[in-house]
């Protein structure tokens, strides 16, 4: 049986509601669909915000459009947070060096939004903030870790579930959160649409 859809192409995100064992199949969004640009003013606040009830609106027009069996749909934006500026996925090599340049040694903020398009046409949603430590990063450290291969599907040029994890001195927040999908928010937003875990 398929409870919902998860409207991502993230594996992280993927792989976490797996460990949820909530039954789903994937909606994966066209990928001309997937820009993400800040609007002029926007706090970084706001935009993970939007971004992800754009994602799970777009999710219910896709389920339309296609003419698949409507179930509610899940949807999430993870953005690292860095004084007003937000940094997302690094188009390329050097993208994701100056980003790991300017999160070296600082306390910098991840949010994870989610938003879950119930059948009923309602909107739920909340957001994980979670505060991450780095430790200074050389530049042999940042050339090495771009070498990984790692940084570049990532928002901020990092996965903490990887090798980035050396860098990350402590966290107060949600680590499933900083991933991608935060368990514990994700379980509890659920519940909206009668799904109780475990
Ligand atoms: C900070 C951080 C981000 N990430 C990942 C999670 C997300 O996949 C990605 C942030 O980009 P998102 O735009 O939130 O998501 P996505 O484009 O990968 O997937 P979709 O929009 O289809 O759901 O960064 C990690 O895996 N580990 C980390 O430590």
């Amino acid at each position: 049986m398929t409870a919902i859809y998860l409207a991502s192409r993230s594996p992280r995100r993927r792989e976490l509601l797996s460990h949820m064992r909530v039954p789903h199949d994937v909606l994966v969004l066209a990928a001309t669909e997937d820009d993400e640009p800040r609007l002029p003013g926007e706090s970084p606040a706001d935009y993970v915000v939007r971004t992800a009830r754009e994602k799970a609106q777009r999710g219910v027009v896709t389920i339309r459009k296609r003419g698949l069996a409507v179930r509610p749909v899940l949807a999430a934006d993870t953005t690292v947070i860095l004084g007003d500026d937000v940094l997302g996925k690094p188009a390329d090599r050097d993208e994701a060096a100056a980003m790991l340049g300017r999160l070296s040694g600082t306390r910098h903020e991840v949010r994870t939004a989610l938003a879950l398009a119930a059948l009923d046409g309602r909107l739920h949603e909340d957001v994980s903030i979670t505060t991450v430590q780095f430790r200074p990063l050389s530049a042999r450290d940042i050339a090495r870790y771009c070498d990984s291969g790692e940084p570049y599907d990532k928002a901020g040029a990092y996965g903490i579930q990887g090798l980035a994890g050396i860098f990350v001195e402590r966290i107060e927040g949600s680590y499933t959160g900083v991933m991608g999908l935060p368990l514990f928010e994700t379980a509890r937003l659920l519940n909206h649409v009668g799904i109780t875990l475990p």
